[in-house]
């Protein structure tokens, strides 16, 4: 229908012109050629997501501003630049007292560092491509406010995010601009619908509360997640919307500014309240709100007119005001409609706007935007069901994969064996966002893998110290896990922006000791079947890892579009861990091949318990952006691990059997072949031959990670 009205329309020449050298979906004209579902999703991205909403979840809020396609095509123009119509960066200022004396109407976007305010501001200005708006994957980019002039229609200001990263005056820069600027018509606060409300979010929200001027709240990247979590984020800051705030306009505008979703619908809705773009059939809606209300029409303009904002005044102790839409509106009788009859329209500073407020005395059951997971649709629960399969599976081959890590151990080397490096892990100083710096240290928390006993044996390590250094560690991290992690996140996270599951992280690692304590009984009890154990162990240590990078991909798509200081940290992490471990343990006078052996046990961390602690303790939204954390490590500890083996078995070729170091650790250890060839066997069946040719029983080298 509104493809059809679209190849209708010829627009002016000038305008299509300028869109030459555009995105491709810069311009509405352009949807109109997309298949009608895709350009539904563009024009009206609610309409996507409703077939999810159970039928008991009132949608009327989210179709209070639903503009015909006409007046978007009239916004668009309001977003192209011609000669009498310029739009450009005009200034930026670090404090209100900087910003630029303006008269015309003003909207400004709000929201965490990072939540996609200057895309938002790209993608609206997409039809000039020339207006610089510069966008980074780094939070905290945007540090002053800036302003985009408009023509003479309206000013855009683009403001530095708060949370991670934030400018240290943010709060000198943004209040005084929110309290006082004059001509701030609306406020738009961003929220990443991928994460849903944070707590730094609420803040803000308090803040534009006590502002006591209009703001909307618009979600952003909708591309991103899975559609459960972004349903479950959208109701309920629906929920916090219609319980918390009362200048909120009640309509969440959802939006893409990397698929171009409801960016037009945006554009209409600022010309709509900056008093450019007037919808064509306002006057009609009004007419019909206010038959509803069984006042005239004249009557209630003339009341409103001496109104101002705050204009909505609320009866009842609690806050339930809704815009109600059009629809909602016809199709409900006087009689039955259990919305107050006070109506007020909303009015800007200057200008009408859209739809009306109405008090709703007694809310109605099925009005209410349930929270949790009962609003939605059975049939979306594919996620839910994979999740509770993947922790199911990953908890009971963790615990196999710890209970053959537990055969490995002896009691008396794990009394003797001094476990204090493990607690030395550097601390990061790359801007990642919370979630992801507590993944990492989650990580350089993780016990060894078995994988490093193999490791160490190609590079001639101490295999007796490597064992017992992974078993060792494997049981100390129960302890010192949540002891770093406390450590290093009061250190490091601010305590408002990530809640720590202590607790769930807490009670994974102590049912790991049952597994662990069992595989130590049975290889004290009966170390020959014990070895099998182990084997099987590591090969279930390479499912798991597998499992997971499979299943976490299908339940965590966004994960995959990875931060490059994930990639960045995940490369150089592995080195750091076995660099540092290296330089302490030769400071402290161990022989090079302990020296080795330690790097190595540094370095070489557990990655299936750091995928199983973070699978089984964080939301599926935290888990979207740093689920992905794991699997980069572990792919790049084994490059490293075999980089390192490489590079040692030339330097031993080039030297002639062996540095000279190693000859001193030789000669400290009479009969070190024999040893080796033992622990080598009791690591899971490799040998060597007569030429001291290292063969695998099992070809499953290197099977845990
Ligand atoms: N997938 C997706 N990514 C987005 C979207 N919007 C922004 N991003 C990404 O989010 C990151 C941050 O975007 P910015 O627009 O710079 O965020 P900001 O809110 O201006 O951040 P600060 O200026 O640091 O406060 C960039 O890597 C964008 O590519 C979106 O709609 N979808
Ligand atoms: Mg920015």
């Amino acid at each position: 229908m509104f493809c059809h009205h679209l190849r209708q329309r010829a627009l002016p020449e000038v305008w299509t012109v300028a869109c030459a050298n555009v995105h491709k979906l810069a311009s509405l004209q352009n949807v109109s050629s997309l298949p009608q579902k895709k350009a539904q999703c563009i024009l009206y991205p609610f309409s996507v997501i409703e077939p999810y909403l159970d039928r008991s979840v009132d949608r009327s809020d989210f179709h209070l501003f639903e503009p015909s396609v006409e007046d978007m095509l009239r916004a668009e123009k309001l977003f192209s630049s011609s000669p009498s119509h310029q739009i450009d960066y005009y200034t930026s200022a670090e404090r209100l007292d900087h910003a630029p004396d303006i008269k015309q109407p003003e909207v400004c976007f709000i929201g965490r560092s990072n939540v996609g305010k200057s895309s938002l501001i790209k993608a609206l200005f997409s039809l000039t491509p020339e207006v610089e708006v510069r966008v980074s994957k780094t939070p905290g980019h945007t540090k002053k406010m800036n302003f985009y002039k408009v023509g003479r229609s309206f000013t855009l200001v683009d403001m530095p995010g708060y949370g991670h990263r934030a400018p240290k005056d943010f709060v000198d820069i943004v209040e005084p601009y929110l309290f006082t600027r004059t001509n701030l018509v609306r406020t738009f606060l961003l929220v990443d619908g991928s994460v849903g409300l944070q707590p730094a979010d609420r803040i803000a929200l308090e803040m534009c509360e006590e502002t006591r001027r209009p703001y909307v709240i618009v979600v952003t990247k909708l591309d991103k997640g899975a559609p459960r979590t972004l349903l479950t984020n959208l109701l309920s800051l629906q929920n916090s919307v219609r319980s918390e705030t009362t200048s909120c306009f009640p309509q969440p505008f959802l939006v893409s500014s990397v698929k171009f979703w409801g960016i037009y619908l945006l554009r209409c809705f600022v010309g709509h309240i900056t008093g450019t773009v007037q919808l064509t059939d306002t006057a009609q809606r009004r007419e019909e709100d206010f038959r509803i209300t069984g006042m005239s029409a004249q009557t209630n303009r003339e009341s409103l007119r001496s109104l101002t904002w705050p204009f909505v005044h609320f009866t009842s102790d609690r806050r339930c005001a809704v815009l109600k839409d059009r629809a909602g509106v016809k199709g409900s009788t006087q009689s039955t409609c259990p919305w107050n009859t006070e109506r007020l329209l909303d009015l800007t500073w200057s200008h009408v706007a859209v739809g009306a407020f109405c008090e709703r005395m007694n809310c109605h059951a099925d009005a209410a935007v349930c929270s949790g997971t009962d609003c939605l649709v059975p049939p979306s629960n594919f996620n839910e069901i994979l999740s509770v399969v993947l922790s199911t599976t990953l908890t009971v081959m963790l615990a196999f994969v710890m209970f053959s890590m537990g055969c490995t151990v002896e009691l008396p080397k794990l009394l003797v064996w001094d476990n204090a490096l493990h607690g030395v892990r550097p601390a990061l100083i790359f801007n990642v966002l919370p979630v992801q710096a507590v993944v990492i240290i989650i990580m350089g928390c993780c016990p060894g893998g078995s994988g490093s006993n193999i490791i160490c044996y190609y590079l001639d390590g101490d295999m007796d110290l490597s064992i017992s250094m992974t078993a060792c560690s494997s049981i100390m991290a129960l302890g010192m896990m949540p002891l770093c992690l406390l450590i290093y996140t009061t250190l490091w996270v601010s305590a408002d922006t990530i809640q720590i599951p202590f607790e769930s992280i807490g009670i994974t690692l102590v049912a790991l000791l049952v597994p662990i304590s069992v595989g130590m009984y049975v290889k004290h009890r009966w170390p020959k079947p014990a070895k099998k154990i182990l084997r099987i162990g590591s090969i279930t240590g390479a499912l798991l890892i597998v499992i997971i990078a499979v299943v976490g991909g299908i339940l965590y798509q966004s994960s995959w579009d990875i931060d490059p200081s994930l990639w960045i940290i995940g490369t150089i992490y592995p080195f750091i861990g076995s660099g540092l471990g290296f330089f302490l343990a030769r400071i402290t006078g161990q022989p090079w091949y302990r020296c080795r052996t330690i790097a190595l046990e540094t370095g070489f961390q557990n990655a299936q318990l750091c995928s199983t602690i973070t699978q089984l303790s964080f939301s599926a939204a935290e888990l979207e952006i740093m689920f992905s954390f794991p699997l980069i490590y572990s792919i790049f500890q084994i490059v490293a691990a075999l980089l390192t083996v490489g590079a040692y078995q030339l330097y031993k070729r080039k030297c002639g059997g062996g540095p000279s170091e190693d000859m001193e650790a030789s000669s400290l250890e009479e009969g070190e072949a024999d040893t080796r060839k033992q622990k080598a066997l009791e690591n899971g069946g490799f040998e060597l031959n007569e030429n001291n040719v290292v063969t695998s029983k099992d070809n499953d080298k290197g099977t845990q990670f």
